[in-house]
């Protein structure tokens, strides 16, 4: 039997609350599975460690995590941390040092769940945002220069490398290749970013050619927030820069339902390291401690994390027990229109599960 270690890195906020909820759903599949075993080691790390050690993880802490087949991750913000200190101490140390340069963003109407849009069903919204997860917007460069003075300056330099931007518009062409729509639209932002954003661009329209069954167009990433509300249905994958992908999966999620209800893999393609699932939204400060997070992104991106594994046939059990839950609609979470706790939506998605097995 396949034995999978698995790295539990809950965070803050309601990280912990979505992670004992995503642990207990994952080891309940792995229960009823013959073929493979989940092996769970927690790691504490966030605010009150950076509060004990004056660092969110200890400086060997990515090292630790390499000996992992998969994490699975909460959230990095601390409501009495600074933001950056917070997201570049945990998240972004662990995605941009194991590389994991393809963050996919999955925004679909699971069934039963009414969105926003009038008339937009599931037929209409299904789409893979596949986020650049390791330069961009988020490479770090930059600095404060006459700190304090009258004068003073703020840099944040977005950086694009051609290995960088040639591997993330590839893996989205192979994405969208394996989808039935085989359709991809690039957003970009090369009107007002006359350098890095037309170097993106350029790559795309070289390494197209290389795809001639994918289907391409391109977006101006403001107009691109209209066409996702307006046309939903005019679109399949999607790839865009690490800080342009982050806002639109957010509001992709809000069309879908809700930000609780969206999945993510920051996959490491090349699996020489391991690649790391969490839900899309953050720590939600407002509803931490109430018990009333919604599970389901962190369900989702654990079967993200099972498909990743190469435990298809598990991972698509726990998809169908998630769906028959937002199906029948009796036990949703509060952001979804529902009254239920994330204690009831665990239970309902684990009943599911054992009815799915039966
Ligand atoms: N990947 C990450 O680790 C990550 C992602 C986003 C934000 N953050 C951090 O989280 C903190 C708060 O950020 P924010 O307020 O901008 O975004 P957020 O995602 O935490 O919350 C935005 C809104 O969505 C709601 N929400 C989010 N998840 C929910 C869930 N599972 N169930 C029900 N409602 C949910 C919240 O209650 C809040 O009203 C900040 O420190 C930010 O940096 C971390
Ligand atoms: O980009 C960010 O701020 C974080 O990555 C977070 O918002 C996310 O989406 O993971
Ligand atoms: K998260
Ligand atoms: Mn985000």
């Amino acid at each position: 039997m396949k034995q999978f270690k698995v790295a539990a890195v809950p965070g803050d906020g309601i990280g912990p609350e979505v992670i004992d909820a995503g642990v207990e759903v994952l080891q309940a599949v792995a229960a009823t599975e013959p073929g493979f075993a989940l092996d769970f080691e927690h790691f504490p790390w966030g605010g009150d460690y950076y509060r004990a050690h004056g660092e969110m993880m200890p400086e060997d802490g990515v090292d630790t995590l390499r000996a992992f087949d998969a994490i699975l991750f909460g959230s990095a913000g601390d409501p009495k941390i600074p933001d950056h200190v917070t997201l570049w101490g945990l998240r972004l140390k662990i995605c941009q040092t194991l590389d994991q340069y393809a963050n996919v963003r999955p925004a679909r109407l699971l069934p039963g769940i009414t969105g926003p849009l009038a008339n937009v069903g599931s037929e209409e919204l299904d789409w893979v945002i596949v986020r650049e997860n390791s330069e961009g917007e988020y490479a770090g460069a930059g600095g404060r220069v006459h700190v304090g003075l009258p004068e003073e300056v703020g840099l944040d330099v977005a950086i694009f490398t051609r290995p960088g931007v040639e591997r993330i518009q590839r893996f989205a062409f192979e994405l969208a290749r394996s989808r039935p729509r085989k359709k991809l639209t690039l957003v970009t932002k090369s009107n007002a970013q006359r350098h890095g954003m037309v170097f993106w661009d350029s790559i795309f329209e070289r390494i197209r050619g290389d795809y001639p069954d994918v289907e391409t167009d391109k977006m101006l990433v403001d107009a691109m927030t209209t066409r996702m509300v307006l046309d939903p249905k005019s679109l399949d994958t999607i790839v865009a820069t690490n800080l342009h992908a982050d806002v639109l999966s957010d509001l992709a999620a809000a069309l879908t339902g809700s930000l609780g209800i969206a999945p993510t893999g920051n996959l490491r393609p090349e699996r020489d390291m391991p690649s790391m699932f969490e839900p899309i939204h953050g720590s939600a400060f407002d509803i931490t401690g109430k018990g009333v997070a919604n599970p389901i992104g962190t369900f989702w991106s654990s079967a993200m994390l099972l498909d990743h594994l190469g435990e298809r046939a598990a991972a698509g059990r726990l998809m169908a027990a998630i769906e028959r839950v937002t199906a029948e609609g009796n036990v949703l979470p509060r952001d979804l229109g529902g009254k239920a706790t994330t204690r009831e939506v665990t239970d309902a998605v684990l009943s599911s599960l054992s009815r799915g097995n039966a």
